[in-house]
């Protein structure tokens, strides 16, 4: 018999650790990570419409707006009907929370609440492998080449919006966009908070959390399965 399948949102301000956490709890639980940063950037590469609009509002360090961000997702997780998944940096805004309430049923929400100076020595130390999107830390996770990633053994680049100028302002931003968003959840009963400074502290409650809603790792979902 196939198990429930289960969908969760990570959210989270930039630097706190979403795409981290997501890879620790895909590999533990067996739930797909769709990162919707990746997303973006595979549309971007692929020169689709979204992509190309995207693109004009990633490059000035905006966020996209909400028409882009759901017709570009949206159809995607439709598409997800046999998967468990996580869904990290979507939605980031209510109009994107209503948009994916209209699609499906979420069963927990993830929120991590990560102080502002952690952010900032996080992010000005994060470099990041584009074709791939691996994250580096030079303190917490660093490649074994200085400067190369571990698999490619391609340059690591870092974003000029995670230098602290840029930062300030995206953090304004997400405060505002996901104070709405934070509240739905709550409302809903399925937002949980975690906060703290580091991920590895942070993580057995996350892991101890989700033990408990997702007992056993479902069959389908252990393989790596190609979005389509
Ligand atoms: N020093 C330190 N770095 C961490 C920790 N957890 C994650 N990082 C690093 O911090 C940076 C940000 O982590 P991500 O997982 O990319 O954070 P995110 O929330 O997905 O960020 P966005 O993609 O910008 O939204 C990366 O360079 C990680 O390697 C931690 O506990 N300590
Ligand atoms: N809901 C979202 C998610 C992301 N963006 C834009 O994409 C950039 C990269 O995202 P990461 O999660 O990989 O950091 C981000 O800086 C935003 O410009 C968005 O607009 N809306």
């Amino acid at each position: 018999m196939m198990a429930k399948l289960f969908r969760a949102v990570i959210m989270g301000p930039p630097g706190s650790g979403k795409g981290t956490i997501s890879e620790r709890i895909a590999q533990s639980f067996g739930l797909k990570h769709l990162s919707s940063g990746d997303f973006l950037r595979e549309n971007i590469a692929a020169n689709t419409e979204a992509g190309v609009l995207a693109k004009t509002y990633i490059e000035r360090g905006l966020m996209v707006p909400d028409h882009v961000m759901t017709r570009l997702l949206l159809p995607r997780l439709e598409e997800m009907t046999r998967h468990s998944w996580l869904m990290d940096g979507f939605p980031c805004t209510l109009a994107q929370a209503k948009a994916l309430n209209s699609t499906c049923d979420l069963d927990l929400v993830i929120s991590l609440n990560i102080p502002y100076e952690t952010l900032k020595d996080r992010l000005s130390d994060r470099w990041i492998h584009p074709a791939s999107g691996r994250v580096y830390n030079m303190g917490f996770n660093p490649p074994h080449v200085q400067g190369r990633d571990d698999l490619s053994g391609e340059p690591l680049i870092q974003h000029d919006n995670d230098q602290p100028e840029a930062l300030v302002a995206r953090l304004r931003h997400y405060k505002d966009v996901a104070k709405p968003v934070i509240d739905l959840y709550k409302s809903k009963g399925i937002l949980h908070m975690f906060s703290g400074t580091e991920t590895d502290r942070i993580w057995p409650y996350i892991n101890s959390l989700l033990s408990t809603k997702i007992p056993s790792r479902p069959e389908t979902d252990t393989q790596h399965i190609p979005l389509p």
